[in-house]
């Protein structure tokens, strides 16, 4: 199986619980469901035109809708090759959950990497058992996705991006709506914004929830 391979690149994780972890991210091409607000509108389309050999994928110096086929195979033989240190894969995108994530989490935790994915929450997730699965779910999103009850059961975090009252809304109505297990909520404030850091923040103490403040974006970092 080949996965359409938008940017690989070490850094660290600047999001939810494993905030601060040296990992190596991989993100795919392609997303359906519309966020307005979404940090990485470059991954939506999947075009045959945007097709670029593996070489000029891993040297792009800015984001592009280019994107490569590899197998876990070349994935892995890259991440080698590149002599990457991180020993936690985070797979992202776009949509990762569009494609069986199996392969790809197998045969990296067969090398003793852990694995996590990040995903709206509007598809199947298909991975190993072992991997952390990050759901940030996407609720009356522009493509029309519904959150599905099999992910909100299968998340071992729930993250959710949020700037005004409606978003906390919500997530309220979500959590009522699905089983969770006893899985941490954190809110990630939207794009930086002051208004929306200092909602998350009185919503996180009045809730017993986390914070989120996408740390990447503050060190600018990848
Ligand atoms: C770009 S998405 C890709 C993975 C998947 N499509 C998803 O939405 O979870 C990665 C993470 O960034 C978050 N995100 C995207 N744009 C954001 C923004 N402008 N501000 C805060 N978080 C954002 C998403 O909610 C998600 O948790
Ligand atoms: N450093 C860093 N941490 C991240 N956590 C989730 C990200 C994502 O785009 O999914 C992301 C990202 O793009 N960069
Ligand atoms: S689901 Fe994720 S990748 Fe897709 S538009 Fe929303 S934030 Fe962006
Ligand atoms: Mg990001």
């Amino acid at each position: 199986m080949n996965y359409k391979i938008n940017e690989l690149f070490e850094t660290i994780q600047g999001e939810g619980s494993f905030t601060g972890q040296p990992s190596i991210f991989i993100r795919l091409q392609g997303c359906p469901v519309g966020c307005s607000w979404c940090d990485t509108k470059h991954t939506w389309d999947i075009s045959v035109d945007d097709q670029v050999t593996p070489a000029s994928m891993l040297t792009k110096t800015e984001e592009t809708s280019h994107w490569a086929n590899f197998s876990p195979k070349d994935i892995l033989a890259l991440v080698n090759e590149k002599k990457f240190n991180a020993k936690h894969i985070v797979i992202t995108g776009g949509e990762p959950c569009m494609v069986d994530l199996t392969p790809l989490c197998q045969l990296f935790e067969q090398q003793g990497y852990s694995t996590q994915i990040e995903t709206s929450g509007t598809y199947e997730i298909i991975t190993t058992d072992k991997c952390w699965v990050t759901v940030s779910p996407k609720i009356n999103m522009r493509g029309g996705y519904k959150i599905l009850s099999t992910a909100m059961a299968r998340a071992n975090e729930i993250k959710h991006p949020v700037a005004t009252d409606q978003h906390i809304d919500e997530l309220k109505a979500l959590l009522a709506e699905h089983k969770v297990k006893d899985t941490a909520i954190y809110l990630q404030p939207i794009s930086q914004k002051k208004r929306a850091t200092d909602l998350a923040i009185a919503t996180c103490i009045a809730n017993n929830w986390r914070l989120s403040v996408q740390v990447h974006k503050y060190i600018g970092i990848e």
